[in-house]
């Protein structure tokens, strides 16, 4: 059993700003203050991904946060003011000569705990051309809870998705920009996470246009049984769901895949 049973999380599923980092930085405060009030108590936010920039790749050298400082402040002051956990989408982060995808976690007191870089970037926007990947798997802890992150594309590697889930990954948090006209992919990928890992599936996806791409939103959040517990529509909004991580060891006892997999055949 995990630290704590129950957890709420909100989701901000909100459009970017293309190249615009204060534009970005502007909204998602609001949206953040929006989440959060005194009637509203999340125990964690997630944001989508590279919601700092958008796919703005051929200026993303000039336009990445450096080394992360300003998301990193912001994010910290935030999470620390109102003891909450964030899960800070992903952005723009430079490092050096290198510019990576990345996802930052924080936890209530505002101190970052984890962090992971896109390792598989995608070609059909790009990514590889611009971006460096990330060289290590997302596995954290949450308040105690074992937990796993994922960015966008990576959800099509189910290998990733087991890998964490055999570290013990209760919670898959799935940050994303995923466009038109892959709805039913999206949905479809994120259910089977679910499913054959026996765990929630978060995912939190942007709206709006980029040129003449359209992203959908559609954020989820899936139980370990593969329901839908919550998901967007496609404008920008806050969603929230509450939910019990005793579930996973129902479902896993259930059907106890972890125990009946054959890996010396496969
Ligand atoms: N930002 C992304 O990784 C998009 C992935 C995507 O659209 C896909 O179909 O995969």
């Amino acid at each position: 059993m995990s630290a704590i049973d129950k957890l709420t999380i909100s989701l901000l599923q909100m459009d970017i700003a293309l190249g615009d980092p204060d534009a970005n930085f502007n909204r998602l405060e609001q949206l953040m203050n929006e989440a959060v009030t005194a009637e509203v108590k999340p125990d964690i936010l997630m944001f989508p991904e590279m919601w700092n920039t958008g796919y703005a790749l051929e200026e993303i050298h000039q336009l990445a946060d450096k080394a992360g400082e300003r998301t990193k402040a912001f994010i910290s002051e935030f999470a620390a003011k109102h003891g909450v956990h964030v899960i800070a989408g992903s952005i723009a982060e430079k490092q050096g000569e290198h510019v990576r995808n990345t996802v930052y976690i924080f936890d209530r007191e505002g101190k970052e705990t984890a962090e992971y870089s896109k390792i598989h970037l995608f070609r059909l926007m790009e990514e590889e051309k611009y971006l460096t990947e990330g060289e290590q798997i997302g596995s954290f802890e949450l308040e105690g809870i074992p937990a796993g992150v994922m960015i966008c594309y990576d959800i099509r590697f189910p290998e990733l998705a087991r890998k964490l889930a055999l570290g013990g990954a209760r919670i898959l948090f799935v940050p994303a920009e995923w466009p038109n006209p892959r709805l039913h992919h999206w949905r479809t990928l994120l259910m089977a996470r679910a499913i054959e890992n026996q765990m929630y599936v978060v995912s939190c996806n942007r709206v709006g246009k980029s040129g003449s791409t359209e992203f959908f939103g559609h954020s989820m959040v899936i139980n370990p049984w593969g329901e839908v517990l919550v998901e967007g529509g496609e404008a920008e909004e806050i969603l929230q769901a509450t939910f019990e991580l005793s579930e996973v060891d129902q479902v896993r006892s259930r059907i106890p895949i972890f125990e009946d997999r054959r890996p010396q055949l496969y």
